[in-house]
């Protein structure tokens, strides 16, 4: 707990300070049973991503500390596993999608169908008092608790709302439930929704974040993804496409296919990691939309390697998935720049329009420099991590026998040592960046440069 204690008060007082040097990864030999979580540290060498925290079997927290000299080895050091402890904290759905898209029709869908699960839902209508409406189904259906948090915005102005009734439910009604589902409003921005899960505590030790819903409204989701905004403003719809783990491209009876394969096409090149399905009245298998697993360590293989490929359901798969072959077995490096596709030059410089919301990935074989993994990563997160929106990978790092995996969400980042590498296994790297302005030949240009 003491752990966290540092962890929460160094993430509060980071942003304002900058490392000379940071380090993320440690060469110890010895690898053990943990997944740390870590923000950019003040100080002048901070370990992000380490493999010699003193963690038993427990999940937890972990700031490490300004020296790059392993601690002093135990007889707990002995018990030495690759294995990510299991996660048995309650999961957290965000399910969030531009006005209109279908956030509610999908909660209902979730609500009335037979899945066994005992949900508690937390809905954040802006400005409505009334959820009788909007979720008749899901109380005649008997959702296991509704609560309504209509004072505000939960990305903006009520996130002590959000941890104040996580907290209540967790407190009070554990046991009761399963699964919680956050709908969000139609403009909240995810990014502060899932900070939430990470930087409180009390949430943190309780519940995991399962993963971001995004419903996209077929008809008129690219006119919202086309909105010219004020500088510094957000385009929400861009933003919510970006943080999702599964992306629903609702309302598919209202439009034709030319026009569903540009926006699946589109929301492609800003999120390629997510899972992609098309739907009418968000009828999806709930699956698909509990028990994610998209902040989970476990799952970092699966996303990185079916990165771009990952419409499912659809006559097109077949197609798409061929397009996008290339990307692992032809080049060692691809990228997905939304920049390139929009002409919006003649904008007055005062406006933004988002284009630089993008996917990069990087897929090379070889083993990593440590110390340069480090330095690369380390002053990328503290340079760029508001740009970062999340990220994903699995590394080979010279002098580690086993896979680094990690996940992270701007400043937030975790990771962990996981299985061996396979004897005939390539050792091949895989990170995908997800975030605004990204810089695709900056990125492979550090990354290589930290290859043996
Ligand atoms: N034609 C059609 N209408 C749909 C579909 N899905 C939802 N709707 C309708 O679209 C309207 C908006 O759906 P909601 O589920 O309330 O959307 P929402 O995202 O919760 O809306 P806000 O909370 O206002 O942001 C409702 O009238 C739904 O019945 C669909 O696939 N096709």
């Amino acid at each position: 707990m003491a752990c966290f204690t540092e962890f929460a008060s160094t993430l509060l007082g980071v942003a304002y300070r900058k490392p000379k040097t940071f380090n993320l990864l440690s060469n110890n030999t010895r690898i053990r049973k943990t997944t740390l979580l870590h923000r950019s540290n003040s100080s002048s060498v901070s370990k992000l991503l380490c493999n010699n925290i003193h963690t038993r079997q427990v999940r937890r927290f972990a700031v490490a500390s300004s020296s790059t000299a392993s601690p002093p080895q135990t007889d707990e050091d002995e018990e030495v596993s690759t294995v990510i402890p299991p996660d048995n904290r309650i999961p957290a759905t965000i399910i969030t999608g531009f006005l209109g898209s279908g956030k509610t029709t999908l909660l209902n869908h979730i609500l009335t169908a037979e899945h066994g699960k005992r949900i508690a839902v937390i809905e954040n209508e802006f400005g409505e008092i009334d959820i009788d409406g909007s979720l008749v189904a899901a109380k005649t259906a008997g959702a296991e608790d509704i609560m309504l948090l209509n004072n505000g915005c939960l990305c903006c102005t009520v996130r002590g709302d959000l941890v104040r009734m996580i907290s209540e439910l967790v407190t009070s009604k554990k046991g009761k439930f399963d699964h919680i589902v956050i709908e969000t409003t139609g403009l909240a921005n995810p990014a502060p929704i899932i900070q939430t899960f990470y930087a409180e505590e009390n949430i943190f030790n309780e519940v995991k974040l399962d993963g971001v819903v995004t419903l996209v409204d077929a008809k008129n989701a690219a006119r919202h993804l086309d909105e010219v905004k004020s500088k510094g403003v957000v385009n929400e719809a861009v933003e919510q496409i970006a943080y999702a783990d599964r992306i629903i491209v609702n309302k598919t009876d209202l439009v034709g296919e030319p026009d569903i394969a540009s926006l699946v096409q589109r929301i492609r090149k800003i999120n390629t990691l997510a899972n992609l399905k098309r739907t009418e009245y968000g009828k999806v298998n709930l699956d698909y939309v509990l028990g994610i697993g998209g902040f989970d360590l476990e799952r970092i293989e699966s996303a990185v390697n079916d990165e771009g490929s990952k419409e499912e359901d659809h006559a097109h798969d077949h197609d798409h998935n061929h397009n996008h072959e290339h990307h692992h077995h032809d080049h060692d490096h691809h990228h997905h720049d939304e920049s390139h596709d929009h002409k919006h030059d003649h904008h007055s410089h005062d406006h933004t329009h988002d284009p630089g919301v993008s996917s990069v990935s990087i897929v090379c074989e070889g083993n990593l420099d440590l110390e340069k993994a480090n330095m690369w990563l380390g002053t990328l997160l503290m340079e760029h991590s508001e740009d970062i929106y999340r990220m994903k990978g699995l590394l080979s790092v010279d002098g580690m026998n086993e896979r680094f995996v990690f996940q992270g969400v701007h400043d937030i980042f975790q990771g962990s040592p996981e299985r061996l590498w396979g004897a005939d296994e390539p050792r091949t790297n895989k990170i995908v960046f997800i975030g605004k302005n990204l810089d695709t030949k900056e990125l492979e240009k550090g990354f290589k440069a930290c290859l043996l």
